[in-house]
């Protein structure tokens, strides 16, 4: 990677980072070049119609984006740029983020957003499935990938329980 900026992570809200930062921090363990933004669909509008009309002449390979409750961000990106955008719901208060999942992957067909689950372990799947879209072009980044797999399966062949009466 030559340090050009190939992922973005967006999220409607700064309160959002605590969930996306998960994203990031798997980009940046495998060493892909991203940035993250706050942009929303609803308080940033015309900031939003910017990010998508620019990102695939800025190079971005994938968006990521966050959003909680009525979480039209990554509907509303896909709906704008040809670039494929990955949608974590961010728990939200009152709803526990069901409300941010529904919203995010209930796509009218022709305009695909691909969802991960709720939370932490979303985010952190966006952020793994964006590296293994890049790692397909990129051998040493398939490489890494393939390391960091070997070394999940290890730590949980050597998981240990209480001993059972
Ligand atoms: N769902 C959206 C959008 C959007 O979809 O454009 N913009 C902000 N938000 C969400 O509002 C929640 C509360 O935001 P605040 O904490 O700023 O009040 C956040 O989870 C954010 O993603």
């Amino acid at each position: 990677m030559d340090g050009k900026i190939v992922v973005g992570v967006v999220m409607g809200s700064n309160s959002d980072w605590e969930v996306m930062q998960h994203a990031a921090r798997q980009l940046e363990d495998f060493g892909v070049p991203y940035e993250a933004r706050v942009v929303s669909a609803h308080r940033t509008p015309d900031l939003l119609f910017e990010y998508a009309e620019q990102a695939e002449a800025r190079g971005l390979a994938c968006i990521i984006a966050g959003a909680g409750g009525a979480a039209h961000l990554p509907g509303m990106l896909a709906a704008k740029t040809g670039v494929p955008v990955l949608g974590v719901p961010v728990p939200s208060k009152y709803l526990k983020g069901m409300d941010s999942l529904l919203s995010i992957v209930q796509m009218p067909k022709g305009i695909p957003v691909a969802t991960f689950a709720i939370g932490e372990a979303g985010a952190a799947n966006a952020g793994l499935f964006a590296v293994a879209m890049l790692a397909r072009q990129d051998g040493q980044l398939a490489e890494r990938l393939r390391r960091f797999r070997a070394r999940q399966e290890a730590a949980v062949k050597s998981m240990t329980l209480p001993e059972q009466p």
